[in-house]
């Protein structure tokens, strides 16, 4: 069987990093502090804003949750988001996503204050993203990913990865930062044929379809390491990722479960961000 590995002990790693660059922030009287920006009652939505709730107390980290109505006009958001981007005592924000269709996500992906955009909606974050630009912001999950591979101490350098999945808030961001780690990387979407040729030859398998246990056994090259971005609700309502766990975890060297994998390591990666917003925005590099 494979190890399991468990989000928390990567997190706890970062966590005691956070804790000491607050400290010497506050000692200068600088509190670094997230902006979260939540339409509507979403279920994937409140499920991420408890664990950041949660992991952002334990850091000593102020969040401000701005919730507006499911109905709420393109105008008023705008209005919140710029209070937001004009705000001295805010140095992150996040606006969970997706946005109900009658907001323009292409209009708003502009406003957001790219210094503060700490979960890459603004295109200058996806371009630094691509090019690997370190004063930028990669979304928060990719980057977990890529803080759990490297907690696993796995060199990256070619490595066979494949990435299940090609959204812009996982699978592109996490391809591109493969890629900038010299991964040979292959991006598939749901128009991928044989996907299992392409999956059962990769030493690394980053599954983020949004697809409830899509990653079978047989998909899976003996020895590989599995990481699940999925979070998906099954038809009796259990939490679960898209990987097999159960059966894969039986190949896999090493594998991430849901809950308990990816999702903590996101919200800790967000606040690595807001800190490292901060001390850009307050000039403390
Ligand atoms: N702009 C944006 N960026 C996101 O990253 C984003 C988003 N919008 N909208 C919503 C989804 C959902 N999401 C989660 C992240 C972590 C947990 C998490 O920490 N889950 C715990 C379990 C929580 C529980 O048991 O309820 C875990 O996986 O162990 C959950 C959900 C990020 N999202």
């Amino acid at each position: 069987m494979g190890e399991i590995i468990k989000g928390k002990d990567v997190s706890e790693k970062i966590s005691n990093d956070i804790i000491k660059e607050i400290e010497i922030l506050s000692a200068k009287n600088i509190i670094p502090k997230l902006q979260i920006i939540r339409v509507g009652e979403n279920k994937d939505d409140i499920s991420y804003e408890k664990s950041i709730i949660k992991k952002m107390q334990t850091l000593n980290l102020p969040v401000d949750i701005k919730v507006l109505e499911e109905s709420v006009s393109q105008e008023i958001f705008l209005e919140t988001l710029k209070e937001a981007n004009d705000s001295e005592s805010i140095h992150g924000i996040l606006i969970f996503r997706p946005l109900p269709k009658h907001l323009d996500e292409n209009i708003i992906k502009n406003v957001i204050s790219p210094e503060k955009d700490i979960d890459c909606l603004n295109p200058l974050n996806v371009g630094k993203t691509v090019e690997g630009d370190k004063t930028g912001f990669a979304p928060c999950t990719p980057s977990a990913v890529m803080e759990i591979l490297s907690y696993l101490d796995i060199d990256l350098k070619g490595k066979k990865c494949a990435v299940i999945g090609s959204s812009m808030v996982v699978g592109k961001p996490v391809s591109s930062l493969l890629l900038n780690q010299k991964a040979t990387v292959t991006v598939c979407n749901s128009s991928t044929k044989n996907i299992q040729d392409i999956t059962r030859s990769s030493d690394i398998i980053i599954a983020c379809a949004g697809v409830p246990r899509l990653v079978k056994k047989d998909w899976v090259l003996r020895g590989a390491v599995v990481v699940d971005v999925g979070i998906n609700f099954d038809e009796n309502g259990v939490m679960c990722g898209d990987v097999d766990f159960e059966n894969v975890k039986e190949i896999a060297s090493m594998i991430t479960p849901v809950p308990g994998g990816v999702g903590g390591v996101t919200t800790s990666i967000l606040a690595k961000h807001t800190v490292r917003a901060c001390k850009q925005l307050t000039n403390n590099i």
